[in-house]
């Protein structure tokens, strides 16, 4: 992955950061880097994360998903980071297998998913770090009982990601499941590398080494300047550009395939970074398509946002056929690969012309090679904003307690949170 930060230049823009804060900011760098390293190498909590290229086993993953061989369509059930790195990876890649995520218990969309699938040919693909999450667990009983129905024997068509212990975990045993295990040290938004995000790329038949050796490329980039080492010096500059005012950062990436990977960074930089009172929201938008809906607010909104524009080459082209409508004329030159260029070299440049920042995140082209390595990159940029704001990067203690309060609102325990839902100030205006 290249980054070009020019567009985030404070000779450029507003807010912007200056060469000169960026060489002062380079020394937190140093000191963040080191710090890095050093979780690396003992496999602290969190740190551990960045050594998955090493660590992740494609042969054992490809030999869990054996059984499972046949599947025409898959369905993952997981949520938050059990379900994004997995759903990122597939939804950028082509593949002949049919893919469902079922990270919501929306109950009509559940139903009309399973529905729609040819159960018989399908494989499921259960994943919760915890063992313990009540989306997860809830779906996956639905899904079983939806596989009874049709008489299908889901303990065949089953693979388990869990941790060492828990319901599911217990679950996987008693059915003698193929499992595999969520590694230690790693925080489920970080394990995208691991067989959390795997399995579903195994089931569909990508290259699991080419995503771990691009992963692993972009390890040997990792540097103690921000000036050498590309995921430095986008979470460098995310970060400074916080401090000068721009609190949300929308992340556009100029393909369709990838408009889930803009879904995986707003999880990853929001819980990693939200706490203290500090950290950037992420905002989900597309290229093209987002052009003609969020574009007025970024050039003319509030000076408080970063984009991050995601470019990568095209892999397929086609032209766009000539008309004889005069007006139409000048697109029947052109492929539709070239108008998406354009869009963005235009988009771009119109933020700059209106000192809005911007930064350009570059692959070469959506595949195994490219997607592990952009992948790897944010985590190691999100690791070092992290560090730079000072937060502890690998907790997200404020999501529990929602956890608690739902699972307190459904008779699992008593849980004081779930008092507050009762306790809930009203003023209704009503039709
Ligand atoms: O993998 P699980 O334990 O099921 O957790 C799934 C997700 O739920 C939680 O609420 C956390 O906030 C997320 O970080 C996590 O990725």
């Amino acid at each position: 992955m290249n980054v070009d930060i020019g567009n985030a230049l404070a000779s450029e823009a507003s807010p912007g950061v200056s060469r000169a804060s960026l060489e002062r900011l380079d020394e937190q760098v140093a000191e963040a880097h080191e710090r890095i390293e050093r979780g690396m190498e003992n496999a602290e909590h969190g740190y551990e994360a960045l050594n998955l290229p090493e660590r992740t086993d494609p042969d054992e993953i490809r030999a869990a998903v054996e059984p499972v061989a046949d599947a025409e369509a898959l369905v993952t059930v997981g949520i938050g980071g059990s379900s994004l790195g997995a759903a990122t990876i597939v939804d950028a890649l082509e593949s002949d297998t049919e893919t469902v995520f079922l990270d919501n218990v929306d109950p009509d969309w559940i139903s009309r998913r399973l529905e729609s699938l040819p159960l018989e040919k399908t494989a499921i693909n259960v994943v919760s770090r915890s063992g313990t999450t009540a989306e997860t667990l809830a779906n996956f009983l639905v899904v079983r009982e939806a596989f009874d129905s049709a008489g299908v024997d889901w303990t065949e068509r089953t693979i388990v990601t869990t941790g060492d212990a828990g319901p599911l975990c217990d679950l996987a045993d008693r059915h003698d499941l193929p499992s595999l295990k969520v590694p230690d040290g790693v925080p489920g938004r970080f394990s995208a590398l691991s067989a959390v995000g795997m399995v579903a790329a195994a089931v569909c038949g990508h290259d699991l080494e080419a995503l771990l050796e691009g992963a692993a490329a972009e390890r040997e980039t990792l540097a103690g300047s921000l000036f050498d080492c590309p995921a430095y010096a986008y979470g460098a500059t995310a970060y400074a550009l916080d401090q000068r005012g721009a609190g949300t950062n929308a992340v556009m990436p100029y393909a369709e395939s990838l408009e889930t990977f803009a879904e995986w960074f707003a999880q990853l930089w929001a819980e990693s970074l939200g706490k203290d009172e500090l950290g950037q929201t992420p905002v989900r938008a597309l290229g093209v398509t987002d052009q003609h809906s969020q574009l007025q607010l970024y050039r003319a909104g509030p000076r408080d946002k970063l984009v991050t524009f995601l470019i990568a080459g095209t892999n397929e082209d086609r032209p766009i056929p000539e008309t004889q409508v005069e007006d139409l004329a000048y697109l029947g030159d052109s492929t539709l690969g070239d108008l998406l260029k354009a869009e963005f070299e235009a988009t771009e440049a119109s933020l700059a012309a209106a000192g809005r920042p911007n930064v350009r995140l570059e692959i070469e082209q959506i595949d195994e090679y490219e997607l592990g390595g952009l992948l790897y990159s944010m985590e190691a940029a999100c690791v070092l904003a992290g560090e730079l704001y000072g937060v502890n990067t690998f907790e997200q203690p404020a999501v529990e307690w929602a956890k608690k309060a739902t699972r307190g609102l459904l008779g699992g325990g008593e849980f004081e949170e779930a008092n507050a839902v009762a306790e809930k100030t009203e003023l209704r205006v009503e039709r």
